[in-house]
């Protein structure tokens, strides 16, 4: 390697992609009802951040979801779309002639679902996805299919593989892995990804859907990348059934550290607030306080010692420049833990210097004013143009 060669990213951009399924299981979220005008502003928006393929609900839910999928499909978009289907030759004869690029067939292993659910033993379901995938690969050949064991990770490892083997057998493009319940842990997902590319084709991708009850699916989605995942489940702000999945920005702001430069590349990330902001207006709540990049405070600075460093360098205590995603950052220079750094620069923006014992002087009158509530920026500005000829 010479010299000033560049390092190659530690998980490179190019290893994965995105299947956003907001306009699928974002409608599974409580406050997901998307009416056919919202599915085109939704999609027209992931296809303008560059989103890989959109994922959508099943036709078999209505003649209006339905036919919303074929207009979906017939706008020109460049991301794929991918509809979501049980593993009967029922749905999948509905959902092949939708437009879409490729389906989404899923079965429950576990032992919950095999008695709650379905009521299907392994060998039939392996037999289902037989006639099916069969009749599919012979009559619709162009359409790129998904294989999923739903609840995964409660599944024995054994039925796992043989569904797995088997399924990759009949030539599925991809094999999911989906925490359904939200209970696997990253170790375990890296653990279980790497089986799991020991019993598919090489050319199989692999996908991972998860939720998160238990807080883990932006890590479980990035180990499940380190692991050797191709493609991974997200939703615009997380919304699905529940508590929801991998948020679209959160496994992106995870995704950013090991290769910014792919993801600029990939996606027009400066799109994230009005994703964020769509959806938020759309189910009618808020974007959380704490979201990724995103949220009210995602880059507050206030602390007296951060802010010291923030003004020289906002690297100091930002892992993503957040300008990069289209946000801004705030400064909140007028607390009780302020410091005479933060004070000093905010009255050098407004013109005034302070010497050094005028600059002590100042600071503590404003950290004693804040132990009642912050000053806001009006006030502070005030204080400094009143006591810096005091
Ligand atoms: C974890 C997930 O998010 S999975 C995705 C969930 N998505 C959806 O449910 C999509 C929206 N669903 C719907 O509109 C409806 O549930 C429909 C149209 C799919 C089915 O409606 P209904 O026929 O009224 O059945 P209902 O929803 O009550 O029950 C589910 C049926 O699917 C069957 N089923 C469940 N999983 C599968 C599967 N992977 N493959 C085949 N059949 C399945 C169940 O056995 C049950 O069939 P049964 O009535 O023969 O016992
Ligand atoms: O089809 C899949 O892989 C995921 C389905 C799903 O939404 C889930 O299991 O939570
Ligand atoms: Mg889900």
């Amino acid at each position: 390697m010479t010299q000033d060669a560049t390092p190659a990213p530690l998980i490179p951009a190019t290893s994965w992609a995105i299947i956003d399924s907001t306009l699928r299981e974002g409608e599974q979220f409580a406050r997901g009802n998307f009416k056919r005008d919202d599915k085109i502003e939704i999609a027209r928006a992931l296809d303008a951040f560059g989103v890989e393929f959109i994922e959508v609900t099943t036709p078999m839910v209505s003649q209006q979801t339905h036919d919303d999928i074929r207009r979906l499909t017939s706008l020109g978009l460049r991301s794929r779309f991918l509809t979501h289907v049980r593993c009967t030759m029922e749905d999948v004869q509905r959902a092949a002639d939708t437009g879409v690029h490729g389906l989404d067939l899923l079965f429950g292993t576990s032992s919950f679902l095999r008695e709650f659910s379905h009521g299907k033993s392994i060998p039939q379901i392996i037999t289902a996805a037989e006639k099916v995938i069969g009749w599919l690969r012979d009559h619709h050949p162009d359409l790129q299919l998904r294989f999923s064991a739903e609840d995964t990770f409660r599944s024995e490892e054994t039925d796992l593989m043989a569904v797995y083997r088997a399924v990759s057998d009949m030539g599925v493009h991809r094999v999911g892995l989906a925490d359904t319940v939200g209970v696997a842990t990253p170790r375990q997902v890296y653990a279980l990804v790497r089986e799991v590319r020991k019993v598919i084709a090489p050319d199989c991708g692999i996908e991972f859907h998860g939720h998160n009850d238990t807080g883990c699916a932006v890590s479980n989605a990035y180990e499940a990348v380190e692991a050797g995942a191709t493609h991974i489940d997200t939703t615009i702000l997380g919304i699905g059934e529940r508590n929801g999945i991998t948020p679209l920005g959160g496994f992106l702001a995870r995704m950013f550290t090991f290769d910014p430069q792919g993801l600029m590349d990939k996606y027009q990330l400066p799109l994230l607030p009005e994703l964020d902001n769509m959806i938020a207006r759309m189910v009618g709540l808020p974007i959380p306080w704490n979201n990724y990049l995103t949220g009210e405070f995602a880059y507050n600075h206030k602390a007296g010692m951060h802010l010291k460093a923030i003004y020289l360098n906002p690297g100091a205590y930002e892992v993503i420049p957040p300008e990069l995603f289209g946000v801004g950052r705030s400064i909140q220079a007028a607390s009780k833990i302020t410091g005479k750094h933060a004070i000093a620069f905010r009255a050098r923006e407004l013109g005034l210097h302070y010497g050094e014992d005028a600059l002590r002087r100042v600071t503590d009158h404003i950290k004693a004013l804040a132990e009642d509530g912050d000053l806001d920026d009006a006030h502070l500005e005030q204080v400094l143009r009143e006591w810096v000829s005091a």
